[in-house]
């Protein structure tokens, strides 16, 4: 332990070889869900938990007596490394990296893989030499079991001179054990021993990388009886996975039935979501006070509602109370408790109920896509789809590194661009960076929901096919972008992939779960907050000014829509109702266009405000969002949502960039404002030609 620091609690690491389970270890012990996936090169970054250790007592148990940090590694095959996060993993190891934590490393668990151990070895070979107290942690010994794979761990104890210990992280086997090496490794001693252990790989010069191979080699076949059970050899299935045509034949074909599963499983749940919200609003009717409640009751209570509401959405953004924040907040329930009744009810059921039920009715399908997704990653099949996208992607000029980030961005851009780091070449990355915000983010899902329950509301087949064209457009605009920029602003040759297939596991259903929960957390709590609180903006803006009374049209059937397009929603929606006609859009939809660029997701709340509020009678609201969309007419009687209409608002979304968090993190990773501000360029560019292309090319042929 550090001297002069005698608070902080030991540092303990956990390194090894890309795709060996370090993060599932790390998750199972400390109790965390960092993202673990059947490929290499998953973690990018240190990520750090407190974990309690102490010796086994009695029934198995660990008797925890102190804590220690447990730090998870991104994965690295040799301590001599060229990408960044291999870097990041090296210097910590060395100790270098005290500035990011708290102290030089006070022991380090070597995972392995059971099932491919004289690969894995190697790298422990180097990290024992840094003389640090070290453990060596097999995992996955449960899938060596299964084979039928021997390990004679007192012999590797023996000749490692180290604890060594055979783990799953999956199963949970020999975590007491390992928990009881690290305090022992770990606790106060008197005066600790220098370690000085041989090198395997002394004398030998020039020769290193080599000399360490056959040591591994040797060492394996000394310790472990291979199974007589021999694997199931997969190697026909994947020649069929990984060849250029079938490969891409059995990755679309599974993409589409993942859509399709959406589509067919989404429906009961999003109907309950929905009905769940129109009965909110018909109680909330209920409730709120209405023009016979007297003032006095009515401005506290609505003072007071605001304020809760302003906790919550703070809360689950973890928003600190600033002064500013307060401030804000204590303004607008003064303004709330203001408001005359009528209009309190109507912010009440079309901007807080109507906007987030909007969003919020499209959970299901995210949870899907999560679960099934993950399950694929976990699975390895995914990894056989990174060979198949590899191909494609080199020859536009993406390194196969990039198969990675494109893949979490169909999650979101933000851990995606991160995820870029693994890209050693400065230029390969800033391209890969680029594009990633034009693959589907989870935050399109529900706009794509949306357009293809306009479209094909009743057929979940002919949805699931125009959902897949729209996951496709995301992936060839990035493709075809990143090939411009490669032949004009960026040139260079790109990497190939040197990744080794991984072997397929059984997916973990828990982690699936896990996976699952936290991204519908992350969107209920999007939800809540962001889009709570621009809900009500946008409610206010959509509101307000009034129309003066002698102004309003006799038919009350048109009160409703003249008072929106007198609000300043109204005003602006109209001002730039000409930059967004030829696409079709009128001017409520611009509204939507215009506050989504804060966040994608917002646009189907936008709509559901302002076709809300533009509907006569707020009671409509439990119809529906489609519902009331498809109802919608332009003065010719047209629908406004004609099928042009519909697709050019799909591309749109496809190919625009509305996020202002993915804008910092471009900024942050690149170092400079000026490629967020590229890529906004080219992106609404991009989205404004396709969606121009679609209407027009539709229109055209009467669609
Ligand atoms: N059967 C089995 N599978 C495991 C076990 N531990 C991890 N896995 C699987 O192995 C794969 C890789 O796990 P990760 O924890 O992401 O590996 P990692 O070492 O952190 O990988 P990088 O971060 O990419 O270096 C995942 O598919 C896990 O579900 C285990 O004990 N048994
Ligand atoms: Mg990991």
């Amino acid at each position: 332990m550090s001297i002069g620091n005698a608070v902080a609690s030991p540092v303990v690491l956990l390194a090894g070889n890309p795709n060996v389970g370090k993060t599932s270890l790390f998750n199972t012990l400390a109790g965390m869900r960092a993202k673990v996936a059947n490929y290499p090169g998953i973690t990018v970054d240190l990520r750090k938990a407190t974990l309690s250790v102490g010796p086994v007592e009695g029934q198995g148990h660990c008797q925890a007596t102190h804590t220690v940090e447990l730090v998870d590694l991104p994965g690295l095959y040799s301590m001599e490394t060229a990408s960044p996060e291999e870097e990041v993993a090296a210097r910590s190891l060395r100790g270098e990296l005290t500035g990011r934590l708290h102290q030089k490393p006070d022991a380090v668990v070597v995972v392995v893989d059971a099932t491919n151990l004289s690969r894995t070895l190697v790298l422990a070979s180097e990290v024992l030499e840094l003389n640090l107290p070290t453990i060596v942690a097999v995992n996955l010994v449960d899938s060596a079991e299964a084979s039928g794979t021997k390990i004679d761990f007192a012999s590797l104890r023996e000749r490692l001179d180290c604890p060594v210990i055979g783990v799953s992280a999956r199963k949970g086997t020999g975590l007491s054990e390992l928990r009881e090496a690290i305090y022992e490794l770990t606790k106060p001693a008197e005066s600790p021993l220098p370690i000085a252990r041989q090198s395997c790989v002394a004398g030998c010069k020039g020769c290193q990388f080599s000399a360490r191979f056959q040591w591994a080699d040797e060492l394996t076949g000394q310790t472990v009886q291979p199974g007589t059970k021999a694997t199931v050899k997969m190697d026909w299935l994947d020649r069929l996975l990984t060849s250029p045509t079938i490969g891409l034949i059995a990755l679309l074909s599974v993409m589409l039935g993942v859509f399709f599963l959406i589509f067919s499983l989404a429906d009961i749940p999003m109907g309950l979501i929905e009905e769940g919200f129109g009965w909110i609003g018909e109680l909330a009717g209920g409730l709120l006070p209405d023009a016979t409640t007297s003032v006095l009751v009515h401005a506290p209570l609505a003072g007071i509602g605001s304020m809760a509401v302003f906790a919550l959405a703070y809360w689950l953004n973890e928003t600190k109370w600033t002064k500013w924040s307060v401030g804000i907040a204590v303004a607008t329930s003064i303004v709330v408790a203001l408001l005359p009744i009528e209009d309190f009810r109507s912010l009440v059921i079309d901007g807080v109920i109507g906007g987030t039920a909007g969003v919020v009715v499209f959970l299901p399908q995210i949870c899907i896509l999560f679960f099934v997704i993950t399950l694929l990653e976990d699975s390895g099949y995914m990894a056989r789809g990174a060979f198949v996208m590899e191909r494609i992607m080199r020859r536009v000029g993406l390194p196969g590194k990039a198969f990675v980030p494109m893949l979490s961005s169909h999650a979101c851009a933000i851990p995606g661009i991160m995820a870029a780091r693994t890209i050693e070449n400065w230029r390969d990355r800033l391209v890969t960076i680029l594009v990633l915000p034009l693959l589907t983010c989870s935050a399109r899902l529900p706009v794509y929901v949306m357009v293809t329950a306009l479209l094909f509301g009743n057929d979940p087949f002919k949805a699931s096919l125009l959902f897949g064209a729209a996951y496709l457009l995301g992936i060839t605009a990035a493709l075809t972008s990143a090939y411009l920029l490669k032949k004009t602003l960026i040139p260079g040759e790109a990497a190939p992939l040197v990744l080794e297939l991984p072997s397929y596991r059984m997916p973990s259903l828990r982690n699936a779960m896990m996976t699952t929960l936290d991204r519908a957390i992350v969107f209920l709590r999007q939800a809540g907050s962001v889009i709570l609180l621009i809900s009500v903006v946008l409610w206010a803006l959509a509101t307000y000014p009034k129309m003066p009374e002698d102004q309003l049209p006799a038919d009350e059937l048109q009160q409703a829509s003249a008072q929106l397009e007198y609000s300043i929603a109204g005003r602006v929606g109209k001002a730039i109702e000409p930059v967004f006609a030829p696409l079709g859009f009128d001017w409520k939809i611009d509204v939507g266009i215009v506050t989504s660029f804060a966040a994608r997701e917002v646009v189907v709340s936008t709509l559901s405000i302002v076709y809300g509020l533009g509907e006569d009678g707020a009671e409509d609201q439990d119809a529906g969002l489609i519902e009331t969309l498809r109802r919608q007419e332009k003065p010719d009687g047209t629908p406004v949502f004609s099928t042009a209409t519909s697709v050019s608002l799909l591309i749109f979304f496809v190919l625009a960039m509305q996020c202002l968090p993915t804008q910092v993190v471009t900024k942050r990773e690149t170092g400079s404002w000026k490629w967020a501000a590229f890529q906004f360029g080219f992106m609404t560019m991009l989205a404004y030609g396709g969606a121009l292309i679609a209407y027009q090319s539709l229109t055209a042929f009467g669609f």
